[in-house]
């Protein structure tokens, strides 16, 4: 299991763009254009994210823009659940909840629609990467705003030594990562 694991992470770590200091100096851009442009990259991607919750009742993927949009709606295909977009503030068009989080510089907004989610769902929060953990907490903060039960988290890449999975896990919600650099 851990050789077929490690087999896997290889394969998607080869089709990774890595851009050092980008877009600042001392940051290492994992850039996964390049992963989801390869058919048997993308296939991969997507079915090893579903595969832990093939038979979990989830019943809405959450995918946070925009990078995780590129995952989010394939997952839910492949789990036959619905899809909730979490958006950044403004883009929306009905009524929202808002949730602001914390960026390197400043502090941005998420929103989802007051009735994308509510209680009784089982919901999976992704998206392509966890760096310090403040957008998906962001996230796993408005579900709970609107009484809906995140079941678990997942990403493809964790950028561990930013200790995002850790915040999020601390949350209250387990993590999922393809792949850890
Ligand atoms: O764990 P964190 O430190 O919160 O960072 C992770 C977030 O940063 C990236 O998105 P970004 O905000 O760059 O937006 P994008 O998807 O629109 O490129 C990434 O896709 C995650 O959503
Ligand atoms: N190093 C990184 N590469 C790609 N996306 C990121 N988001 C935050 N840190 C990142």
């Amino acid at each position: 299991m851990g050789g077929e694991n490690s087999q896997l992470s290889s394969y998607l770590k080869s089709m990774i763009r890595s851009l050092p200091d980008h877009p600042i100096p001392g940051v290492t851009f994992r850039d996964i254009t390049t992963l989801m442009d390869d058919p048997t990259g993308f296939a991969r991607v997507i079915d090893g994210m579903a595969e832990p919750f093939l038979e979990q009742g989830i019943t809405k993927v959450a995918a946070i823009e925009a990078r995780g949009f590129m995952v989010g709606g394939a997952l839910a295909y492949r789990l036959g659940t619905g899809f909730v977009p979490v958006r950044k503030k403004g883009k929306l068009p009905y009524k929202t909840v808002s949730m602001s989080y914390e960026l390197e510089y400043g502090t941005d907004e998420l929103e989802i629609h007051v009735d994308a989610a509510q209680a009784g769902d089982r919901i999976l929060l992704v998206d392509d990467l966890i760096a310090t953990g403040g957008t998906a907490v962001a996230a796993i903060q408005l579900f709970r705003s609107v009484g809906a039960e995140i079941i678990a988290s997942s990403f493809i890449i964790d950028l561990v030594d930013l200790g995002g999975a850790e915040k999020v896990r601390a949350a209250g919600v387990d993590v999922y990562t393809l792949l850890q650099y």
